[in-house]
Order: structure tokens, then sequence, then C-alpha cells
């Protein structure tokens, strides 16, 4: 077989009931990507993360794989593998068995079962833990297994179901290297479920936004966290402030637009908006600038509401007439040379490139 596939959702709908969980997603993911469902709880990540795999039904539509509509084939026939949160070991077996386990269902013989399953161990570096049980290896190690596991079948794709979420924060990122590692070295396509956007930023080449069913959002990292699709996007990649408001004018193919208590923002004029017009736009905590004055429409003044230390950065919260929460980021040397108190009056500025119109959500 060859290495990987393409992976086609064509609006793929879940219903429960009368729940509507996952609706009318549609999603290409080509083979070979690293691909992250992130949203928070509830969005529809694992229901569509089960459609794909076959242990969830599917409403209405289809789920592709390569040529193959794989919509009613069972898991095992698809080309995918899963890998569960909870691992699901089998506790009596060793770790070799656990591995091997896919292939002895499949009548394979118990020597070319154990040597592929000590391949697979190989791959995850944990052969030398072969003979033991999952209850004598640490969580990191029974998640390798648990990959293991779902490699031996030699999936085109891998799915994951928030593999990193039983770790603690140091592993977690150890073991996020090395599934990035295994992606890239198998060549496959990984579909990883998250509710972390770090998480998410991280691993992908492909991050797809979900949020009540539907997706806001799916690009590369980049695209996402700098030019959010939705003021959901904005808020749930965080370090972004979302603001709503009108179209005052337009002038010099540049947007005017005036949030209720005055503050205006201008902005190139890409989506051609007319006057009155409601927008909602986002702006990167970290292009604020403390100023010496304020420009009107790239600038404001804020009263200091809260500051909070981060390390390689100061996360200050500001209010302004109309602006209840405007977040700065300042670097940690900016801003311990001239350090700010809460209740202080301060000038803030932003280029008009930083700037970012926001689109109404589909899932609104
Ligand atoms: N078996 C089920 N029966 C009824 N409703 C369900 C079932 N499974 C999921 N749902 C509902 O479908 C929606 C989507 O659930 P899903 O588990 O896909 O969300 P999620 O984004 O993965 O959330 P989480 O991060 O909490 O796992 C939710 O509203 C959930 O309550």
């Amino acid at each position: 077989m060859s290495k990987g596939a393409d992976i086609e959702l064509i609006q793929v709908t879940k219903r429960y009931g009368a729940a509507l969980a996952v609706d009318a997603v549609s999603l290409k993911i080509p083979k070979g990507t690293y691909c992250c469902l992130l949203g928070p709880s509830g969005c529809g990540k694992t229901t569509t993360l089960r459609m794909i795999a076959g242990h969830e039904s599917i409403t209405q539509g289809d789920v592709r794989l390569g040529p193959t509509v794989v919509t009613d084939l069972p898991p095992a026939r698809r080309g995918t593998a899963m890998m569960f949160q909870s691992y699901a070991l089998f506790p009596h077996l060793d770790t070799v068995d656990n591995v091997a386990f896919s292939l002895k269902m499949k009548g394979v013989d118990k020597s070319t079962r154990r040597a592929k399953a000590m391949e697979m161990l190989k791959l995850v570096q944990l052969d030398h833990l072969a003979e033991r049980r999952p209850a004598q290896l640490s969580g990191g190690q029974q998640q390798r297994v648990a990959l293991a596991r779902a490699l031996i079948t030699d999936p085109q794709a891998l799915l994951l179901d928030e593999p990193l979420s039983a770790l603690d924060p140091f592993l977690k990122i150890k073991v996020r290297q090395e599934l990035k590692k295994l992606q890239l070295q198998l060549g496959i396509s990984f579909i990883h479920v998250t509710h972390s956007q770090e998480e998410a930023m991280a691993l992908s080449d492909l991050v797809v936004v979900m949020n009540g069913g539907r997706i806001e959002q799916a690009a590369e990292p980049r695209e996402v966290f700098n030019r959010p699709a939705t003021a959901f996007v904005a808020r749930f990649m965080g370090d972004h402030n979302v603001l709503s408001g009108r179209v005052a004018g337009r002038a010099d193919g540049a947007v005017t637009f005036e949030v209720p208590g005055g503050v205006s923002f201008t902005a190139p004029d890409e989506a051609g908006l007319e006057p009155g017009a409601p927008v909602e736009i986002a702006v990167r905590t970290d292009r604020i600038r403390i100023a010496d004055a304020v420009i009107p429409g790239c600038g404001l003044t804020g009263l200091v509401q809260n500051i909070e230390y981060h390390g390689q950065k100061v996360q200050v919260a500001l209010a302004a007439p109309g602006v209840d929460d405007f977040a700065v980021q300042v670097p940690e040397s900016a801003f311990f040379a001239k350090p700010l108190s809460i209740g202080e009056a301060v000038p803030l500025a932003w280029t008009p490139d930083d700037i970012h119109l926001l689109k109404p959500s589909p899932s609104a």
C-alpha cells in the first residue's frame, strides 16, 4: 500500500436525536498533513474524528480516504487507526502482545506478529520494555504503547483523540515533539483533537477551528493567528483584542470604524464597507505600543485595570470609553524600564495595518 492518502469530508452531519453535533462540515486534509481539530468542549471535534474513524455513524454526507468513500465501512476496513484518550490497553497482556493484538485478530502467526510489534516498539523507543504489563509503565510509556498499537496496522492516517491531555506539562511538550517527529518520519496524516490552541499551533500544518458543530476557519497556524476569520477564532486563539463598532467613514483607501464610546480605528479599506455598516475588528495585543500621545484612529488613552507578569512579557489590561477590556503585551524589559501602575492613564498607539477586519461567524 502506498503511504498516506488525502482525506475529504463532504457535508458531513451528525445528529443525536434532535441535537445537531456536527453541521454539514466539509474539509480536505492532503496526505502527509498534521491536522489539529481545535475548539471548546462540545464543539463537535471528537464526533468529527470518530466519524472519520468509523466509530460513529454519519447522519448525512460522506468521508473519502484517497479514492474510496469509506462512509459505510467498519473501522478496521477504512485504512485509518485511532489512538484513544484512555489508551485502552489490555491490563493482562504485556507490551508486545498489546501492540500485536490487532494482528492476532487478523490471524497473523505469532512470530510474524511479535516481530512486527517489536518493530513498532522500536519506532516509539519502547522495545526495552516489551515484557512489561501496562501497570508497570508510566503514563507517557503507556501512551507510546497505544501509539505503537495503532500504527501496527500501517494506517493511511492516524487519528488521535486528546492524546496529550493525561500528561503533565513537561511530558506534554516532550511527547508533542515526538508525535511531530513520528508523523514526519511516517509521512502519513495525523488528525489530532485538542482544545489547546498552543498545542494546535505547535503541531499543525492545518488548524481546523470548530465552534457549534461548524468550521470557523481551516488554515495554517500563522494564518489563523494573524488573520483570524471570525471574532470566535480571534478570541479562542487568544492574544487579540476584539471590538465591535460601525463604519464611520471611508477616504483614500482607508476605512474608519467607531466603537460606541467614540474610540476610532483606521484600517485598510479591503471589504468596501459602507458607512453605518456593523463591523468587528481584531488587533493583536503585542502590536500595541505605549506612546507619548494618541493619534486618532491609531490609538486610545486607556486606564490601567490590571497587570500580570508573564515572564518574557507583561500583560496590561486597560479600559477606555466603550472599550471594557483592551489588553496590551509589553516586553518584560520595556515594562520594567518604565513600569505602569493600576489606575494610570496610558496613551496607546498602533498602525492601520494591524487592524484586522473579522467576518460574521458561520455558527452565529
Ligand atoms: N452519544 C451522544 N449522544 C448525544 N449527544 C452527544 C453524544 N456524543 C456527543 N454528543 C453531543 O454532541 C456535541 C459534540 O460533542 P463532541 O464530543 O464531538 O464535542 P467535543 O468538541 O469533542 O467536546 P469535548 O472536548 O468535551 O470532548 C455535544 O453537544 C455533545 O453533548
